[in-house]
């Protein structure tokens, strides 16, 4: 039998199926789902849970005129399935291929970039003020899930959207699950939705109530009205949106079409902001998916009949793991540590200490300033907080660092996981800006650890320092080092120098010291003496031993996983020029600045000349006077064309 799916090239041979036509596509497009994650790896559940959802949107907004933004945008492939992208479906976060997030450069359908949570709304309403403004006339809808409501900018965008009364929807999409099981109070008050007799039992039913208390004289209508009002409030479902100035709908099955197709006809007739609360099983239809969600969440290759992920064996223990493990080991040395996480226990490596010292552990939801604030509030009250948060998540917490944590001096600890290039997930989450933002605020203490070892050592150091200090280390397995016994506190602002040489030295953050060592064993096997530097910090530098190897070898690399502008090698030539040190040729290596896409962090950084082979060429062009190009075709693709 001829699929349905592969006649899918547009939305708009949607029309042609009848409800048991979508139902059969919708099980089709789960089997894609799983047969292409299961090769290129991806965020599963989300998708699989919103098969049925993207479908009736599909059936009742025509895009591109109607626009559909995607929160955060980890669950837009059933989108790119039904809006052109099918054929090129396999190429999925691979290089070259369709990017794992919305991407308007991809595909018109594709409304709005998205990546970071808690956007939707904010950019939803900006597109309907435009459209009003403008006199046009398109639907405009916000898809957001149960985790992406609990940051601060979704409460933000409804508060104004409330107030402009303009004509937008936002769909709900509550599987009761963030990336872990969902947390807070917004959670508990959907949870009251979704179960609650009361709550579900409709509008009508109430208004049909309150209509039949009679008003009689002015006192004791005013308390008939207050009792209305409490009543509303007890009765009436989504009060708390329809307070805000949204007409709610729902809540609403999210895997029944008709009954979705349904309420988005009405609310794309309904007059001002209407917010659609849909019910939705996250991993649904795939069995490992829906027993593990938080597993399938984001995965890696796996094996389709057992759902067991496919690791590499004898691989090193990651960078997260070796964090999450030293921090027990800390915690239970210090009763005033205590770990933060923005929803991402897991993929910060958290888990170990929440299961260790639970009343020691805050997951505060998407909510990363909050996070840097109350880690602020936690060490001003004489405790030791570690934030452990993506570099590019810190991004949106840069005043919080700044005005609230370092104005002050306050000893919190930012564990930077992601540090550097992510590989699939592409330029919405390579974290290669935290030098540059962080290295300017006064008194932040600012380093890289070479390799796991040295990031125990580390994690010491900031927990010792007694202001602030970040720290942060690649998406990547550790390098196999050894480990020391014990956690020692390294001296702040010192390198350390891993080999001599005469001719150029490699001065080496992080991740990139070991390919540099590699990198002048290559060299002096060639007769070229490069002494290599594990520089350690960012901030401070260590003035001292930098100024000594640019003096005797007078040719210095610096060779950095993070932006050219504004990092490690701009804090170098800042300190060699106030210095008034000349005839000194520094080339920088790193990621030049342009937004890097998604695929292999290996491939990416070879593009990037960051491998072993990429230093030696440029040492060997640096050594005959040639300057290298660091500018590398990485961010003009527009994906699987
Ligand atoms: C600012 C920000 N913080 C954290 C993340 C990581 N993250 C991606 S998806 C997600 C959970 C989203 O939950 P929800 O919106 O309910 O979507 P679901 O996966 O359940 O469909 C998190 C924490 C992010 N993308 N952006
Ligand atoms: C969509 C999102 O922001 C997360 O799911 C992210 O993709 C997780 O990345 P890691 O796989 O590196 O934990
Ligand atoms: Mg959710």
């Amino acid at each position: 039998m001829t699929r349905l799916l592969s006649k899918i090239n547009s939305p708009a041979d949607l029309a042609a199926l009848d409800l048991s036509g979508l139902q059969q596509l919708a099980r089709e497009i789960r089997q894609e789902l799983v047969e292409t994650v299961a090769v290129t790896g991806g965020h599963l559940a989300p998708n699989l849970g919103v098969v049925e959802l993207t479908l009736a949107l599909h059936k009742v907004f025509q895009t591109p005129r109607d626009k559909i933004i995607w929160d955060v945008g980890h669950q837009c492939y059933v989108h790119k399935l039904l809006t052109g992208r099918r054929t090129v479906f396999h190429t999925l976060r691979q290089y070259g291929g369709i990017s794992g997030f919305p991407c308007p450069r991809e595909s018109e359908h594709d409304a709005f970039g998205t990546g970071h949570s808690s956007t939707s709304i904010s950019a939803a309403l900006g597109m309907a003020l435009a459209r009003d403004l403008k006199g046009e006339n398109y639907g405009v809808v916000a898809v957001i899930g149960d985790g992406a409501m609990t940051g601060g900018m979704a409460f933000e965008a409804l508060n104004h959207a409330g107030h402009k009364r303009t004509n937008l929807i936002v769909v709900l999409n509550d599987n009761e699950m963030s990336i872990a099981p969902n947390v807070g109070g917004l959670s508990r008050y959907l949870t009251r939705l979704r179960t609650d007799p009361m709550y579900s039992r409709g509008k009508e039913e109430l208004e049909h109530l309150l209509k039949r208390i009679p008003a009689i004289g002015p006192r004791v209508a005013r308390a008939v009205e207050r009792l209305k009002d409490s009543l509303k409030y007890l009765v009436v479902p989504g009060m708390f949106f329809e307070e805000l100035g949204f007409i709610y709908l729902g809540p609403i099955d999210g895997h029944n079409i008709q009954a979705m197709i349904n309420v988005f006809q009405q609310a794309r007739s309904t007059q001002g902001p209407v917010l659609v609360h849909v019910l939705t099983r996250k991993g649904r239809g795939y069995p490992p998916a829906e027993e593990n969600p938080d597993q399938f969440h984001g995965v890696g290759p796996f094996d389709i009949q057992t759902g067991r992920v496919i690791k590499k064996e004898g691989e090193p223990p990651s960078y997260t793991e070796v964090f999450g493990r030293t921090l027990v080991e800390l915690g239970r040395q210090d009763e005033r540590i205590v770990a933060i996480t923005a929803a991402m226990p897991a993929g910060t490596g958290l888990s170990h200490f929440a299961r260790a010292f639970p009343e020691r552990f805050f997951d505060v939801g998407i909510a990363e300033q909050h996070a840097v604030t109350l880690a602020a509030g936690l060490a001003a009250g004489g405790l030791k907080p570690v934030v452990a948060i993506y570099s590019t998540f810190l991004q949106r917490a840069y005043d919080q660092v700044l005005h609230d944590v370092c104005l002050q001096n306050l000893p919190v600890t930012f564990a930077l996981d992601r540090g550097g290039l992510v590989g699939e997930d592409g330029a919405t989450h390579h974290g290669v800006f935290d030098l540059t933002y962080l290295r300017s605020i006064p008194g932040m203490v600012v380093m890289a650890p070479a390799d796991e070892n040295e990031l125990r050592h580390m994690l010491k150091t900031a927990l010792e320092h007694p202001g602030p200090v970040a720290l942060r280390y690649p998406r990547s397995a550790g390098t196999g080092c050894p480990v020391d016994g014990e956690p020692v506190s390294l001296p702040v602002g010192r390198a350390q120098v891993l080999r001599e040489g005469n001719d150029i030295t490699l001065l080496a953050l992080g991740s990139m010291v070991s390919p540099a060592l590699e990198a002048a064993g290559v060299l002096a096997r060639q007769g070229i003496s490069a002494a290599v530097i594990n520089a350690r910090f960012v901030k401070p530098l260590d003035e001292e031993i930098i100024t000594r190897y640019a003096l005797r070898t007078r040719r210095i690399i610096t060779i950095e996983e993070h932006n050219l502008e504004g990092g490690f090698g701009s804090a170098v030539l800042e300190l060699l020029a106030d210095r008034g040190l000349r005839n000194i040729q520094i080339t920088r290596l790193g990621i030049p600045g342009q937004f890097i896409l998604h695929g292999r962090r290996s491939l990416l950084l070879a593009r990037c000349g960051l491998t072993v082979d990429g230093l030696v060429d440029t040492v060997l062009n640096n050594l005959k006077g040639r300057r290298t190009s660091v500018r590398v075709n990485l961010g003009a693709g527009t994906g699987g064309k």
